[in-house]
């Protein structure tokens, strides 16, 4: 099968120097597959790339070593460049800055991201505040203003509110105002609306689109609908069994899918029925025979 330096990595059409720069990514529990092998991808600003794969593949693992907070037990190596400022490696406290002004992640749960005793307001407070330096009216107009951006109505209740007063997608829309008012440059979004009905997920999408054009975030969007991604991200990775197996722009992935593997998760879309959240199981299908291949076709083998 393919080694490093023949995995397909997405870059290819950018001139601007990606924000974020992953070679090589490998995360190993000791098993015998690599969780995460061989992972290359960059994150531009003002750009979305959607991480597409089914369960298991490595898709959050990816996300989590990024930025640092992969479990304990894993070994990371490879090269995760943060504005030209290599992260593997470095001390945990240069780590922790980046997470909390550079970097952050949204997840599907955001019942386990909010802290359920605390009012909306004091959360986004503490968030800001741990990350810059500013006065507390400074720190009122920047809630306000990222409450606005993420469009939540009535933002003097929100504030006020504790998480269970709100709806999922105003949760959700929190959590995205919370990376906006830290002033990160790069928003991980694992599965942010896996857990809403579909026209709340339809917003949420909306909004981060807009925010990445808007503030020039670099964004990687991860979820298993390939459907979904289809509609908001500027270029495609899909993700198998830790390696990435097909990477372009999103169009050309979607209408001109090269392996297998992306077909059939493209396939699958339409046998999603009734909702668009509910994930078919695909077959059993094994595609270790086939190498991996760039969006032009070509076959990148080792
Ligand atoms: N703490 C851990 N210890 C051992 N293996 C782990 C651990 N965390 C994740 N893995 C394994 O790493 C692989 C990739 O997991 P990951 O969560 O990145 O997949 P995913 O594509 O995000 O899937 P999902 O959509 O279900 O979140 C899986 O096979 C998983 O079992």
């Amino acid at each position: 099968m393919s080694q490093p330096s023949a995995v397909p990595h997405e870059s290819e059409h950018h001139d601007a120097e990606p924000i974020l720069s992953v070679r090589g990514l490998q995360v190993d529990f000791g098993g015998p597959h690599q969780a995460v092998a061989d992972v290359s991808l960059d994150l531009h600003a003002g750009q979305i790339l959607g991480v597409a794969g089914q369960s298991g593949s490595g898709k959050s693992l990816t996300a989590l070593a990024a930025l640092g907070l992969a479990p304990t037990n894993a070994d990371v190596s490879g090269s995760i460049r943060f504005k030209g400022r290599e992260l593997v490696g470095a001390k945990e406290s240069e780590r922790a800055k980046v997470r909390g002004s550079g970097m952050t992640m949204i997840f599907q749960e955001t019942v386990t991201a909010l802290n359920p005793v605390v009012q909306i307001e004091r959360q986004l407070e503490l968030a800001l505040r741990a990350n810059v330096a500013c006065s507390k009216a400074e720190a009122k107009d920047r809630i306000v203003q990222a409450l606005q951006d993420v469009q939540l109505r009535d933002v003097s209740r929100v504030l006020e509110s504790y998480p269970h007063e709100l709806s999922g997608g105003m949760c959700q829309r929190v959590m995205i105002a919370m990376a906006l008012v830290c002033g990160a440059d790069v928003l991980f979004a694992d599965e942010p609306t896996t857990a809403l009905d579909v026209t709340v997920q339809r917003e949420v999408m909306d909004i981060i689109r807009r925010i990445t054009d808007e503030r020039k975030l670099a964004v990687m969007l991860i979820s298993h609908d390939i459907g979904v991604l289809d509609e908001v991200s500027d270029r495609l990775v899909v993700m198998y069994r830790g390696r990435v197996i097909e990477t372009g722009p999103s169009s050309a992935v979607i209408a001109r899918p090269q392996h297998p593997y992306t077909k059939a998760l493209i396939n699958s879309i339409p046998r999603i029925h009734g909702s668009h959240n509910e994930f078919i199981e695909m077959p059993p299908l094994d595609f270790e025979e086939f190498a991996p291949v760039d969006h032009q076709g070509r076959e990148v083998v080792a």
